[in-house]
């Protein structure tokens, strides 16, 4: 089925439906209406593309309110270990993590909505990975969480000595020492 929810309230997986034929494939990666309709009434304000390269881990990031971001991940081409954590404090799932391979193969999608940390790791040679995002882009909003913070234990399935992460991405905040919003 094309929406499948998960236990993190609002986080869900999205699997467009493929159409098959002699030439190839076509599917519809967004549809506004489509979402609507099942009960997800996003407006998407900007699309992001990122290219990276095997090892690359990239997050965890978030802006802050009230510039915080919904955001709807998918893979072009690749794969790769996508990872959110739910800064929600009214959350069940309050700092808990979530992870799914996205790949140009399953064809999967992820629906991040706002209040969750996001980060991904390449799984493959290398990965283009694109994502609308629901508010624009204000870099003074811009916070994070260090992605091998030791109580989150975050298996990002590359080898430590494989991984390619950004100075800026390797000095980010561990959890406990996060700023709180309770609203997003
Ligand atoms: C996010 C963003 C960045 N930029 C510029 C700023 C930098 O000069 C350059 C690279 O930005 P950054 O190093 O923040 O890129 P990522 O590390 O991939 O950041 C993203 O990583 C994780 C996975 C996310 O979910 C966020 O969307 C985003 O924070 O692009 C822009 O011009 N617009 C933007 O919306």
């Amino acid at each position: 089925m094309p929406f499948e929810s998960t236990a993190f309230e609002g986080l869900f997986i999205f699997t467009p439906k493929i159409f098959f034929d002699d030439r190839g494939y076509f599917f519809e990666s967004y549809n506004q209406q489509v979402f609507a309709e099942a009960g997800y009434p996003i407006q998407f304000v900007q699309d992001n593309q990122a290219f990276s390269r095997y090892g690359v881990i990239r997050g965890l990031h978030y802006q802050r309110p009230p510039h915080a971001q919904s955001k709807l991940i998918r893979v072009l081409k690749g794969k790769i270990l996508d990872v959110v954590v739910d800064l929600r404090p009214a959350s069940a799932t309050y700092r808990q993590v979530f992870a799914i391979e996205l790949s140009e193969e399953n064809k999967k999608q992820l629906f991040i909505p706002r209040g969750f940390a996001h980060g991904y790791a390449v799984l493959s040679e290398t990965a283009e990975v694109l994502y609308k995002c629901d508010a624009f882009y204000h870099p003074e909003s811009e916070e994070g969480l260090r992605y091998n913070d030791p109580e989150l234990g975050i298996d990002w399935q590359i080898p430590a000595d494989k991984q390619i992460v950004s100075l800026k991405d390797q000095r980010l905040p561990l959890l406990h020492s996060l700023p709180v919003y309770d609203a997003w």
